[in-house]
This record gives C-alpha cells, sequence and structure tokens, in this order.
C-alpha cells in the first residue's frame, strides 16, 4: 500500500457515499445549470510569462494542518486581488480537509478558473467537479492505468474543462501527452517519500514541448523559487502551502505573481525545444 493508493482508496470510498445520494444523472443536469467552463489554457498563457496557480489547501498529509481557513470564498478574493490565474481547490477530505462545498463556495467568488485538487480516478468524480463549477480537473499519472488516462482527458475536455495531467517523471510527462494533456504539471513532491525537490523540474520539463503550457508544481517557499522554476521554463506554478501560511495572501500572491515578470527572465528564460508534438497540440 502507497501513500498514492491510500488516498485513492480513501477518494473512492467517499465517492461512493456521495453516490449514493446523488446520481451521474443529478450530476450531469447540475452541471447543465452551470456556465460553461472557463478556458483555463488560455488564462495561464495569458497571465505570463508566468502564471501563480494559487491553493486553497488547509492540510496535507506531510505536513499535517496548515491553516484555519474558514472562509475559502475570502481567500479565494484575495488571490484573486493579489493577480492569480487560477484558484486550486483541494476537495480530498480525509487528509487535505477539504470539500465540495468549499468549491462551491470558491466557485460563487471568483470568475477566475478553478482546479478540482482531488484524487480523480472515476468518471463520476469528472462530472462532479463539472456540476460543481470546476473548470480544471486533476488527473495524476501515477494513479491510472494509461487506457484509464486517455480516457479520463477525453471526458475531462469533452466536458469543456481542462486536465492538468500531473507527472514525477519523464516517463509520466511523456504518458500524459500520449493521453492527450495540453497541461502538464510536474510535481516535485515525491508521493512515496513526501520529499519535495524542485530540480525535479528542470530534469523533465524538455519533454514538454511549447504547445503545451508547463507548470511546476508543488515547494514554492519564496518570489525566489518562482523566479528560478519560471528560468527552467516553467509556464506556470502551482502554490499551497506557503500563500496559505501568510499572513496576508493577497501581498503574498502578488510578489509570486511579480517574480514571475521579473525583467531578467527575458533573458535568462530557457525555451523549450519544439517538437513534432509541438505540431500536434497547437492544430
Ligand atoms: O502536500 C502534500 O503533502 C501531498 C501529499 C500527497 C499527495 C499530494 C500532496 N499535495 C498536493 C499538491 O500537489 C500540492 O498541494 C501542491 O502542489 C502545492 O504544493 P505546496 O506549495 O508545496 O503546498
Amino acid at each position: 500500500m502507497t501513500i498514492l493508493s491510500d488516498l485513492v482508496d480513501g477518494a473512492l470510498a467517499d465517492m461512493a457515499r456521495r453516490q449514493e445520494q446523488v446520481s451521474l444523472d443529478d450530476l450531469k443536469e447540475r452541471a447543465r445549470r452551470q456556465p460553461s467552463a472557463r478556458d483555463a489554457v488560455a488564462a495561464l498563457r495569458a497571465a505570463g510569462p508566468v502564471a501563480v496557480i494559487s491553493e486553497i489547501k488547509r492540510a496535507s498529509p506531510s505536513k499535517g494542518h496548515l491553516a484555519d481557513i474558514a472562509s475559502p470564498a475570502q481567500l479565494a478574493s484575495a488571490y484573486e486581488a493579489g493577480g492569480a490565474a487560477c484558484i486550486s481547490v483541494l476537495t480530498e477530505e480525509r487528509q487535505f480537509h477539504g470539500s465540495l462545498a468549499d468549491l462551491d463556495e470558491v466557485r460563487a467568488a471568483t470568475s477566475l478558473p478553478i482546479l478540482r485538487k482531488d484524487f480523480i480516478v472515476h468518471p463520476y468524480q469528472v462530472h462532479e467537479a463539472r456540476a460543481h463549477g470546476a473548470d480544471l480537473v486533476l488527473l495524476i499519472v501515477a494513479a491510472l492505468e494509461q487506457t484509464v488516462l486517455t480516457s479520463l482527458v477525453e471526458r475531462v475536455h469533452s466536458l469543456g474543462m481542462t486536465a492538468l495531467v500531473e507527472a514525477h517523471s519523464r516517463l509520466e510527462a511523456l504518458r500524459a501527452l500520449d493521453a492527450g494533456a495540453r497541461v502538464v504539471g510536474v510535481n516535485a513532491r515525491d508521493l512515496t517519500t513526501f520529499t519535495v525537490d524542485r530540480a525535479n523540474f528542470a530534469q523533465i520539463v524538455d519533454v514538454i514541448p511549447e504547445g503545451v503550457v508547463a507548470v511546476a508544481e508543488s515547494g514554492v517557499r519564496s518570489a525566489q523559487d518562482v523566479l528560478a522554476y519560471a528560468q527552467d521554463g516553467a509556464d506556470a506554478v502551482l502554490i499551497g502551502e506557503a500563500l496559505v501560511r501568510d499572513g496576508n495572501p493577497r501581498d503574498a500572491v502578488a510578489q509570486m505573481v511579480a517574480a514571475g515578470a521579473h525583467p531578467t527572465l527575458a533573458s535568462s528564460r530557457k525555451v523549450r525545444v519544439r517538437s513534432a508534438r509541438d505540431h500536434h497540440h497547437s492544430r
């Protein structure tokens, strides 16, 4: 039993409980009443050079309690005011202490694209994300067989949302691309040991073509870390702990955004090589 499989099992058990209350048909009906999903790729590109995805995260398996977040809506508004391009909402209940109610609250508070961050391995969870107003859905390569990954990416895209497909290695990044990902995240956190190694991004990013948005996830503690990820070719960074622990989340986001727009980046930023995959993904 690994940390990831434990998290997936818990998410599936919680989903089974919700399925008893809300049928898939009910979810689809609720999704139909939502405004169309926002274009997260456009939002991430427009916010460049480096977009900031700001996360609402109360707790984590690696750190335990992080922050009392009484109002996810207020925190989302502070993130938006600070210049975030997207908001990430952890909806996993057991270890991260999030919920779909958090997603509903944040949806009502912001017009930014919202990522549903959870351990998503079943189509029901994808429809649930849309029904609660999500625009992006996290899919973790390590948790999914390739055929299942591909079909979930297709389902996410067919509902007008964007899949953020998360990789921890070059092989997983290639699997994400083969599954049709338009946004690939490289997570610095090893899900077997919880070790955070930001250098992981630089070792993987060159397999992600320019036409695909590359997101550096985890381990950003300062504006300097944003700058370093940007220099390595990140199009976006996903930041949780550093923002929820900061007493002034609006200014904290603004500092990260400013770092991503630093003038020195124009000359020092690595441009990812264009490959045949670029052609495929820009069609
Ligand atoms: O954060 C954890 O401890 C964790 C453990 C196991 C699976 C996922 C986990 N985190 C999810 C994330 O990917 C992060 O919340 C996200 O990248 C932000 O990271 P950070 O800025 O380091 O809080």
